[in-house]
């Protein structure tokens, strides 16, 4: 068993996550399948291969760019970048470890300005982030004081950025911030236990919305918060854009609703003081290749004749935020 394993085992227990954790083999063995994604022992290598660090470090994850300060001789520094240059693409960050600027796909810390301030406390919370990508947030909650932070994302790729991630941050940390391989269809049924859960970026792909707030709500303890993020419409409480086979040039788009009929669904699944805290165009300065994401992006999806409007005609991406409670 390697260490992070042990890390997630260890963590499971300590937090008394018994029936979850008897199930954690069989979602790590499926979650990092070798025979399912055939670029994972080259992921997995060059997380192995990271150099031992020096025990004197510094990690800044309340930083808008997630830091790690360790001192790192100049060929040092060369092989770790070759080696995090190997898990690109990286989509969600930035980050700047021991000196290596990681410029990722998205500005993920604009994400979370526009959130941070209406949450509540995160300060000694267990969080769950479904969806979290790389956990770039996952660390922004751990900053913020989150007691245990969970990320699930079936993404074998983005376990090992978050894996290689970690190898920097070290010890101080890494106890209560892991990442778990598995969609949320893994997280065991009527859990009850997080106090905010965090989905984001994930409720348009679910092809059943209702199903997935539902699901969301189970994962809370009474009262808890969930913060929800997504694509929406323009419109009112009966509005809801079902694209064709892409949006955007994403396949497996499903439903984007205003954000008032989104909240008219976490009202009929029964959440309470549903509020939209955000609602905002994104922007190709928020999304863009970079050096570590050298793919199209945002502004290749977009009609060039008229940037409103996505490459198949519908409306540019456009995202809020909602915050709502489970009843105490
Ligand atoms: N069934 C599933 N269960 C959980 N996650 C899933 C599932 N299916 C796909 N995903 C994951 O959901 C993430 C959606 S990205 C949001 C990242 C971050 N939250 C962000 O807000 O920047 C979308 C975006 O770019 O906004 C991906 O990492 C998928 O692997």
């Amino acid at each position: 068993m390697n260490n992070s394993h042990r890390d997630l085992y260890r963590a499971f227990l300590d937090q008394g996550l018994e029936t979850w954790l008897a199930r954690l083999p069989e979602q790590l063995a499926q979650g990092l399948d070798r025979k399912r994604y055939g670029d994972l022992p080259a992921w997995e290598k060059a997380v192995a291969k990271l150099p031992p660090l020096p025990k004197e470090r510094e990690a800044y994850l309340d930083a808008d760019t997630v830091s790690v300060e360790v001192a790192l001789g100049d060929s040092q520094r060369r092989q770790c970048e070759n080696l995090l240059r190997k898990l690109a693409p990286w989509r969600k960050g930035p980050y700047r470890l021991g000196g290596i600027t990681i410029d990722t796909e998205w500005r993920s810390d604009w994400k979370w300005q526009r959130l941070a301030p209406h949450l509540a406390d995160l300060a000694g919370r267990r969080v769950l982030d479904v969806g979290g990508g790389s956990g770039y947030h996952g660390w922004r909650m751990a900053g913020a004081g989150a007691s245990f932070v969970l990320v699930i994302d079936p993404s074998p790729r983005f376990y090992y950025q978050f894996q290689a991630v970690r190898h920097f941050v070290g010890d101080r940390d890494t106890h209560r911030t892991h990442f778990l391989p598995v969609g949320i269809e893994a997280v065991p049924d009527d859990l009850q236990w997080f106090d905010t859960v965090f989905s984001m970026g994930v409720l348009y792909h679910r092809p059943s919305p209702l199903e997935h707030l539902h699901k969301l709500k189970a994962c809370l303890r009474p009262g808890g918060e969930l913060v929800l993020e997504t694509l929406v419409v323009e419109g009112d409480e009966t509005t809801v854009l079902l694209p064709g086979e892409r949006y955007a040039a994403m396949p497996n788009v499903y439903f984007l609703p205003s954000s008032r009929a989104l909240c008219h669904w976490l009202e009929r699944c029964g959440f309470d003081d549903v509020r939209v805290v955000d609602e905002a165009i994104t922007t190709t300065e928020e999304q863009r290749a970079t050096d570590w994401m050298t793919f199209q992006s945002l502004a290749d999806f977009l009609d060039p004749e008229d940037p409103t409007k996505t490459r198949e005609g519908y409306p540019a991406p456009r995202r809020a935020v909602i915050i709502a409670n489970r009843p105490s």
